[in-house]
């Protein structure tokens, strides 16, 4: 494949409304594009890393340097050769920076199939047309706020509610949301690493409210604790931030660190390993769902494609755009029935809208390829 440009595009979206995590509030949305641009196609993907390296060690600036200074280069040297295939293996000895990596490996891939009219899901081997979807509820400044939006999205068809927790803001969220909404709804909690093992005891009053699972409790290098810890409470640990490859799935399954698994592409280095961890957990019985960072259509058009594969069996954190977007850089993601349809287009199958792009774009920078 040749590719002619490549263009690092920062833009920033504003929220619907504040989203609180256990590491922080975000009103806006500011990530960086990525469009690979060849004779015949162009192929987009964004950037999951947050302004500040509070979610992992990644963080969008350092995001933009690793890229044009460390890893682009790596890719140019490949010339003609260069298929979306070769590009991990073209970036290994670069250590980490699996965000940056992702990026990159996405939009070259979105480029491919674009040119051989191949879409996201028909590579990646999605089996279903349409996404079960979930949605993730920040955490607020009452309960009563909480069980607003929870009812407003249960009202918009929601099949599965996920609550961030925190210390000081877990048992009476959840309960609240049992006692208000009942037993039947599919509800579970993200912690983003918010406890240690001392809380095990504290975690384990979150068992009678019949949770699908508790994600990521303790902290992202934590695989013994996470093991020590379920064996403490009953609710199923999913993982998110501690799993960064196939690798590291079949060491936290096989520890007993995790029984289910969040798998966001942006984490792992891209598709192609987020279909890999898909893999070695099926081989272990382990079901996965699609995590989200608050991606725009661009993003959120691969992941729905991902949540096709086979085991993906429980909704993951593909939501409709208004979740988050007033307006998307895409046309919305909109929920039929508690799902979202899989594009079927070549590539990621959605289209960036040119005067949105051209509104909400604050940088860019070409690199000529
Ligand atoms: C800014 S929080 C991003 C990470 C978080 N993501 C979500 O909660 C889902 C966000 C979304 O709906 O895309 C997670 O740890 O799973
Ligand atoms: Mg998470």
């Amino acid at each position: 494949m040749r590719i002619e440009n490549i263009e690092l595009r920062r833009v920033t979206l504003p929220l619907v409304s504040p989203f609180r995590t256990s590491f922080g509030t975000a009103t806006e949305r500011e990530t960086t594009l990525v469009r690979v641009s060849t004779a015949d196609a162009e192929g987009w993907a964004e950037c999951a890393a947050e302004p500040d390296p509070l979610y992992s060690s990644e963080f969008l600036d350092g995001c933009d340097l690793v890229l044009r200074d460390h890893l682009i280069p790596r890719l140019q040297a490949l010339g003609d050769r260069l298929t979306a295939e070769h590009v991990a293996t073209a970036l290994a000895p670069v250590k980490g920076h699996p965000m940056s990596k992702a990026v990159l490996e996405t939009a070259i891939l979105d480029a491919q199939l674009k040119e051989t009219g191949v879409s996201f899901g028909g590579y990646l081997g999605a089996v279903h047309e349409t996404v079960p979807a979930g949605v993730s509820v920040g955490i607020m400044d009452s309960i009563e706020e909480l069980l607003e939006a929870v009812g407003g999205y249960l009202d918009e068809g929601y099949l599965r509610i996920k609550l961030k927790i925190e210390p000081g803001w877990d048992l009476v969220p959840v309960r609240a949301v049992r006692e208000r909404f009942g037993n039947d709804i599919l509800l579970q909690v993200d912690a983003n690493t918010a406890y240690t093992l001392a809380d095990a005891r504290h975690l384990a009053r979150l068992d009678p409210f019949d949770l699908l699972l508790m994600e990521q409790p303790m902290a992202e290098d934590d695989i013994l604790g996470h093991a020590a810890l379920a064996k403490l409470i009953k609710t199923p640990i999913c993982l998110d931030e501690s799993i960064e490859s196939a690798r590291d799935a079949a060491a936290a399954i096989t520890l007993g660190a995790c029984s289910i698994i969040n798998v966001k592409p942006a984490r792992v280095g891209g598709y192609l390993e987020a279909r890999r961890i898909h893999d070695v957990a099926a081989a272990h019985g382990v079901p996965v769902w699609c995590g989200g960072m608050l991606e725009t259509g661009i993003g959120r058009a691969a992941n729905v494609a991902l949540a096709g594969l086979p085991n993906f069996v429980l909704p993951g954190d593909t939501s409709a755009s208004n979740r988050y977007y007033a307006q998307d850089l895409t046309a919305p993601f909109v929920l039929e029935d508690g799902h979202l349809r899989v594009p079927t287009g070549p590539g990621i199958g959605v289209e960036v809208l040119p005067d949105v792009l051209a509104d909400l774009t604050t940088s860019t920078v070409d690199i000529a390829f």
